[in-house]
């Protein structure tokens, strides 16, 4: 952080979520899913902190554990001056109108027995003590806020469509004036010929309420649209955490290189060599030692098999964990320069 720049408003440092593994009769303790395993970053007021990688590498269970939707293994989290990891329940509890979480499949996380108008009151209800005019008028702003009819207050989620559902998700996470939302895959589950008018809501909606995001997908163009910056994941770890430009411009991983050379680029100037990964992902209640991406990356060396990566800043704000990058390394400068021989699709 640069001197005299406000705090962070969202910190994470080394967060852990490993869930054990149980087996047997007795559900003896055999092993455990290391999801997230050491994650560290900031996210400044008013910002969006993209968070991409394929599925399984740990993006959801990340964001649900820095809300303490899961109590985390280990690490610390602090949001808006509060250290999160370790409030009781009571103090997690007056915490939680501060962050929200907007999930990905609107069908499955509004109950169909409640009217819209109960659905985005729960909040209300549960942490203020507004009179039932106050709650009827501000479930009625949330609406115009999300661009749902009022008159439509008294329906069931299912007389809505997909766009619609997720918007009165979007209006009960707003409910209690948070400042942070994690937004789970948020149109990964809509049609996409509403994804944009979702993505735009979400823009308007930070830009008019000062939000700051943590923007979960595995849809690299759409991040590139929303995020100021963008943190890659693979295997439980971030392995790159830049802003956009430069990632999307100038990538320094294997993995984030061969992330966006998959992303369909319409204009053939700009078409890349496209890399095709080999292999498996590993799993992640048994990542390989060394880097976690040492068995599928293409310009693998014999460091990555024993020693773990450690983040470096190899451009301003654009850091990550690759022993190519090495300053004893023969191979600092070959990423980009591998990059061009590899197999073109
Ligand atoms: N409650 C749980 N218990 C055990 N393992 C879990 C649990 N939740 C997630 N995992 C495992 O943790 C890993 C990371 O899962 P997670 O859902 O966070 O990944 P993701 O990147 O969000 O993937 P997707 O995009 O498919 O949701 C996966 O291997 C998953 O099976």
């Amino acid at each position: 952080m640069p001197d005299g720049s406000p705090p962070p408003l969202v910190s994470v440092q080394n967060l852990k979520m490993h869930f054990p593994i149980h087996a047997g009769l007795i559900r003896r303790r055999v092993g455990e899913v290391k999801a997230v395993d050491g994650v560290s970053f900031d996210i400044a007021e008013g910002e969006t902190l993209g968070l991409v990688g394929e599925s399984g590498c740990g993006k959801s269970t990340c964001g649900r554990a820095i809300l303490r939707l899961y109590d985390p293994t280990e690490g610390e989290i602090r949001i808006d001056g509060t250290d999160i990891a370790s409030l009781n329940h009571k103090d997690l509890r007056a915490k939680r109108p501060v962050m929200q979480m907007v999930f990905q499949d609107p069908q499955a996380s509004l109950n169909p027995r409640m009217t819209v108008e109960a659905i985005i009151a729960e909040p209300l209800d549960e942490h203020t003590s507004m009179t039932t005019a106050e709650k009827r008028e501000k479930v009625r702003e949330l609406m115009d806020a999300v661009g749902l009819n009022r008159a439509f207050a008294g329906r069931y989620p299912h007389a809505f469509s997909g766009g619609q559902r997720q918007r009165i998700g979007i209006a009960r996470a707003l409910a209690l004036n948070p400042k942070f939302i994690v937004c789970d895959e948020p149109i990964a589950a809509l049609d996409v010929s509403i994804q944009a008018q979702v993505v735009n809501l979400l823009e308007d909606l930070q830009r008019q309420f000062g939000l700051t995001y943590l923007f979960i997908s595995h849809d690299l163009s759409m991040v590139r649209h929303i995020a100021t910056r963008v943190a890659v994941m693979y295997l439980g770890k971030i392995v790159e955490i830049a802003p956009r430009e430069a990632l999307y411009e100038a990538p320094k991983h294997p993995y984030t290189q061969a992330l966006l050379s998959a992303v369909p680029e319409p204009d053939p100037a700009f078409r890349t060599a496209r890399t095709i990964l080999q292999g498996d992902v590993p799993s992640p209640a048994n990542p390989p030692q060394g880097c976690n991406f040492c068995t599928r990356c293409p310009q693998v060396i014999d460091i990555c098999h024993k020693t773990e990566p450690a983040m470096r800043e190899l451009a301003p704000g654009q850091f990550a964990a690759c022993h190519l990058y090495n300053e004893t390394s023969d191979h600092a400068e070959a990423p980009e320069a591998q990059q061009e021989q590899l197999e073109v699709q």
